[in-house]
């Protein structure tokens, strides 16, 4: 029998190859190739510089597993500030420097504002509930529109109560118990949100809820890279059952969607029986079920829908990456012990040491003001933000990128580039104050921090995209200044009683973490 004859038996007695056969040449050939066989390129321009890999596969070799903002760092030296490069028929581009993603991601945010679409994450797990994962179009709009109406700048001083109520109770658990700090910190953030969003006290431990939350973080984690599960690659997978020899990532898939579609719908629901018994907490959940229309309204299903989905999103959204900054900034304190006297003699010198910071003190305290902005630059919880994929294709500065280029921004070279932040390795707030006040002539780390395009509607000066960092900005105030008035961080001792010297390392995930936090228990 010849190999054809061969094929055609197997696929004919055994649908499930033929489904993945099938797939593979789809992707390959069809799907990743016809850019450079159709003529979209017409007038022959060359790619971006970068390494040229090899003929079908690409620099699949190449491309960074681990720590990839740093190979790519290593990268721009070699390429210059924007390099690209194709695996497996996929183009991608990163971009280096301000001007590159503001260049493409800002000014033609219109060609460059596309999200991947992962198969694994968002029709597998079901995490399309988080709009951050959708595509640029009228849904994504509508859930945007629908977040910023709670966490614009004004709308979150309505959650400066709580959030001092959470600042005060972890400095009751920290002093307790201070050597489960991260378990505190993991915590704080989860209630602080399940309380904004959802007007739910969450227990002291073992919270059901914040055990959801970690599940649905863990998934989206483990599949927000982009390729980590193949089926990523070739969308027809998705179709192979969960029995089929290699697909065990059905059954992970199902897990997790388990988690999100909890994480979404139980406290939804729990909100929507609170207010028909007329018991319910006011938070963004109450006010989002006021405004839905009547059952009866043939609309009622979608605003449902995307109500309960923009409730989620903000644990999704802000848990994970506020308790990163946390971790790291708990570790600076104990790295830089200068850094950490100055905060607390300007804290001893506003509050006479008589009471706790609240909102009002904050103009008064701008080393704590510079603090959060080191701590957001000097671990970045996102070194790549989110990625982001062309929808057509376009010429620039003498370059062709094909559609479906997926465009990532470092920014994690920007906020650690010598020549705009001097010595970018030390924790230095000072390097944003000028005669002890904010100096606004200095970039912030808001400028690269947390992502980059036009997927925003505040600040375009900034060209941040987060419409979470308000809230997270009144977050780490509440908590930095709340800490450093009544403790001191400091490096743990060994059994001689000499502190141990701290070495600071951050994970590689798609949302980094000091080593080895994220293997802790969170529940
Ligand atoms: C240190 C804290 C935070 C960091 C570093 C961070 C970073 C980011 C980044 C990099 C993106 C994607 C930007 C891009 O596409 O280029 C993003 C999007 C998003 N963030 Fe945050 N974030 C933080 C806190 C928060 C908080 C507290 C919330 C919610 C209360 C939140 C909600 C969101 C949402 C909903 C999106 C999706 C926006 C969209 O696609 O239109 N984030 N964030």
């Amino acid at each position: 029998m010849t190999i054809i004859t061969e094929l055609t038996t197997l696929v004919a007695t055994y649908p499930v190859y033929a489904t993945v056969i099938g797939a593979l040449a789809y992707t390959l050939v069809v799907k990743k190739l016809p850019w450079k066989w159709l003529n979209r390129n017409p007038k022959r321009l060359p790619s971006p510089p970068g390494p040229k890999g090899y003929p079908l596969i690409g620099s699949v070799f190449e491309m960074p597993t681990e720590r990839s903002w740093i190979v790519y760092d290593q990268w721009f030296k070699k390429y210059g500030d924007m390099v690209y490069f194709e695996a497996l028929g996929q183009p991608f581009l990163v971009l280096g420097s301000l001007k590159r993603t503001g260049d493409l991601l800002e000014k033609r945010s219109s060609k460059y504002s596309d999200r991947l679409w992962l198969p694994m994450l968002i029709e597998l797990m079901e995490s399309d509930f988080n709009f951050g994962m959708l595509p640029y179009g009228q849904w994504w709009r509508r859930h945007r529109r629908s977040f910023k109406d709670h966490f614009n700048p004004e709308a979150i001083v309505n959650y400066r109560p709580i959030q001092l109520r959470s600042a005060r109770s972890f400095l009751h658990r920290l002093l307790i118990s201070p050597e489960r700090f991260l378990d505190h910190i993991t915590h704080t953030f989860g209630a602080t949100i399940m309380s904004v969003a959802y007007g739910i006290t969450v227990k002291e431990s073992g919270d059901p809820y914040l055990a959801t939350g970690h599940e649905s973080q863990k998934g989206a984690a483990a599949a927000g890279i982009p390729g980590s599960f193949l089926v990523d690659m070739v969308p027809a997978l998705k179709y192979v059952p969960s029995w089929f020899p290699g697909a065990g990532f059905k059954k992970k898939a199902a897990h997790w969607r388990q988690a999100n579609q909890d994480l979404a719908r139980i406290p939804f629901k729990y909100v929507e029986q609170q207010m028909e018994n007329g018991t319910a907490v006011p938070c963004v959940a109450t006010k989002l079920i006021e405004k839905l229309p009547d059952k009866s309204d043939p609309k009622y299903a979608e605003e449902r829908k995307l109500a309960e989905d923009v409730a989620a999103v903000s644990y999704v959204g802000g848990a994970d990456t506020t308790i990163s900054t946390v971790q790291a900034f708990f570790m600076a304190m104990a790295l830089y012990p200068e850094a950490q006297k100055k905060a607390q003699a300007q804290l001893d010198s506003v509050l006479g040491g008589k009471r706790l910071p609240d909102f009002n003190d904050r103009p008064s305290l701008p080393y704590i003001n510079a603090m959060i902005k080191e701590s957001l630059r000097w671990n970045q919880v996102a070194p790549l933000a989110v990625a982001h994929v062309s929808s057509e294709d376009d010429e620039y500065d003498g370059y062709f990128i094909p559609r479906g280029t997926i465009v990532m921004g470092n920014g994690w070279t920007i906020l650690h580039d010598p020549e705009e932040f001097q010595d970018p390795y030390t924790y230095n707030p000072d390097r944003y104050l000028k005669d002890g006040q904010l100096n606004p002539n200095v970039r912030g780390p808001e400028a690269a921090a947390f992502g980059f395009g036009r997927r925003l509607w505040v600040n375009l000066t900034f060209g941040s995209m987060c419409p979470g960092r308000h809230m997270n900005d009144s977050g780490l105030y509440c908590l930095f200044s709340s800490i450093l008035s009544v403790f001191d961080i400091k490096p743990p001792v060994d059994e001689s009683g000499n502190p141990v010297q701290l070495k600071p390392e951050f994970t590689s995930d798609y949302l980094t973490w000091l080593v080895p936090v994220q293997d802790k228990d969170w529940t």
